[in-house]
């Protein structure tokens, strides 16, 4: 390294080791030391001010980097978890104001609805959910009630004790209760007896938003926290639940109880269609440098993602990656046609982020469909065997042994459940029985792509 920067870089060692702090003050240090000639010719100086040191390069002119995004003013805006402010959600007034009249008794201290929303992924249900119940923990104070609401992120906490553990602690104030709820060690039914009396000891009222509840591993908690009321373990608080599935189905496998009371609402979200999609980029579009975002470039990304699958997230991941492609080519403007590669690169990075941590054997089945697919006009799907066939090649292309039919079925049970795939079961009469096909549900040529990443290496 032969740049200033070494020079800087030695100097600070210089002073790390010859200048602890106490004697920074009292040592006479020849100039010499501290100003040290760089390879451009310019002089570093190093400066002491109390305690502090800080180094000056006169004339200093390094286009090394860039000082200025040329692109993004905001990026923040863009990124995934940006929890947009109220201004910012777009065409959810409609089912905003159904959240709010299913919550809306707790503000005269009654119980709020249970409420169950479904919609596909990228709908708004867990922006709305939030939004709403945190305007009505605002309008709740304006009325003396004491509120709040726990989230639960369900495909984080699957089990019954890490959720009422979640809960119990995103509610608790141990100063002010006295009770404490360790991160584990307890059983689950102490959890419940400590989380009914932090609820009685603080609240009027609390909503708990179970995100992705169709991913807890059974319904004993939904019958906990729906009839908490009824069964007297709390007293004052009324409780009131908001789950959340992106499932349609889900409701099919809940227990008959737990229906009953859990389901008092059901709301659908539908997906954004072009128009959504584009109020609510052109939203963040203050995200950009002033006339950085050629005015073709959210029409095209919303119809884009519209026709797949009005999905906001995968829309605004859109928006994103097509500023960061003009960023990286060091265009002016981002265009209209880096929507493409952009479309391209998030769908990529989420069928990564999807299958990242699975098994060979789950990726070489998958794999297998993604070679059927993509070699067949027909969209109706594979049945069991032919992916079993394409799967043993691959295997034996990767000089790897094969699991067993059965196995393979289970793997595909398990992309199923995911999302990945999509099963459908067909009779083939009494000569054939019955049979199962698979679909991909993504792109197949994303997930070949994928998968085969690495292998020319
Ligand atoms: N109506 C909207 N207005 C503005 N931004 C939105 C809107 N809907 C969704 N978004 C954006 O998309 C992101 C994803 O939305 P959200 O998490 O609510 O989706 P979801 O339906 O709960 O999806 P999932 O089922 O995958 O959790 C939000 O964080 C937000 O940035």
């Amino acid at each position: 390294m032969s740049s200033w920067l070494s020079h800087y870089r030695r100097l600070q060692r210089i002073r790390l080791k010859l200048l602890p702090e106490y004697v920074t003050r009292w040592v006479w240090v020849p100039r010499s030391l501290f100003e040290t000639p760089a390879s451009d010719g310019n002089r570093i100086t190093t400066h002491f001010t109390g305690n502090e040191v800080s180094y000056s390069m006169p004339n200093a002119s390094d286009d090394l980097f860039t000082r200025e995004d040329p692109i993004f003013s905001n990026k923040e805006l863009l990124e995934i978890n940006h929890l947009p402010g109220e201004g910012r959600i777009v065409g959810r007034d409609d089912e905003i104001s159904d959240l709010a009249a299913a919550v809306n008794p707790a503000i005269f201290g009654q119980s709020p609805s249970n409420v169950l929303i479904y919609g596909k992924t990228g709908t708004g249900k867990s922006l709305c959910a939030k939004y709403v119940s945190q305007r009505l923990v605002d309008t709740a104070s304006e009325e003396d009630v004491t509120a709040t609401f726990a989230y639960v992120d369900c495909a984080q906490d699957t089990t019954e004790t890490q959720a009422v553990q979640t809960i119990a602690d995103g509610v608790n104030e141990p100063s002010e209760t006295g009770i404490k709820v360790p991160d584990k060690g307890l059983s689950t039914s102490t959890y419940y007896k400590r989380l009914w009396r932090i609820l009685d000891a603080r609240y009027d009222v609390v909503l708990i938003l179970l995100d992705e509840i169709d991913k807890l591993s059974d319904d004993d908690i939904l019958m906990q926290l729906s009839r908490a009321g009824e069964a007297g373990k709390i007293e004052r608080c009324k409780l009131g639940v908001i789950g959340i599935s992106n499932k349609i189905q889900y409701k099919d496998r809940m227990d008959e109880r737990v229906k009953s009371s859990l389901c008092e609402r059901e709301f659908v979200f539908p997906p954004y269609d072009a128009n959504q999609l584009r109020n609510i980029m052109d939203a963040r579009s203050d995200a950009f440098r002033d006339d950085v975002l050629d005015p073709s470039t959210i029409p095209r990304a919303a119809a884009l993602a519209a026709r797949e699958h009005g999905d906001a997230r995968k829309a605004i991941d859109i928006l994103r990656y097509a500023g960061e492609i003009a960023q990286s080519k060091g265009a002016q403007t981002v265009r209209e046609e880096f929507v493409t590669q952009a479309r391209e690169r998030a769908e990529t990075d989420r069928f990564r982020e999807l299958i990242r941590g699975s098994t060979p054997h789950s990726r070489y089945v998958l794999q297998a469909l993604a070679v059927l697919s993509l070699s067949s006009d027909r969209q109706e799907g594979f049945r069991t065997s032919r992916v079993y066939e394409v799967y043993e090649n691959i295997c034996d292309g990767q000089g790897s042994d094969t699991l067993s039919l059965r196995r393979v079925r289970d793997l595909l049970k398990e992309h199923a459940f995911l999302d990945i795939i999509e099963q459908s079961k067909h009779s083939g009469g009494s000569a054939e029985g019955s049979y199962t096909k698979h679909q991909l549900l993504e792109d197949p040529q994303v997930v070949k792509d994928v998968l085969t990443e690495g292998d020319d290496r």
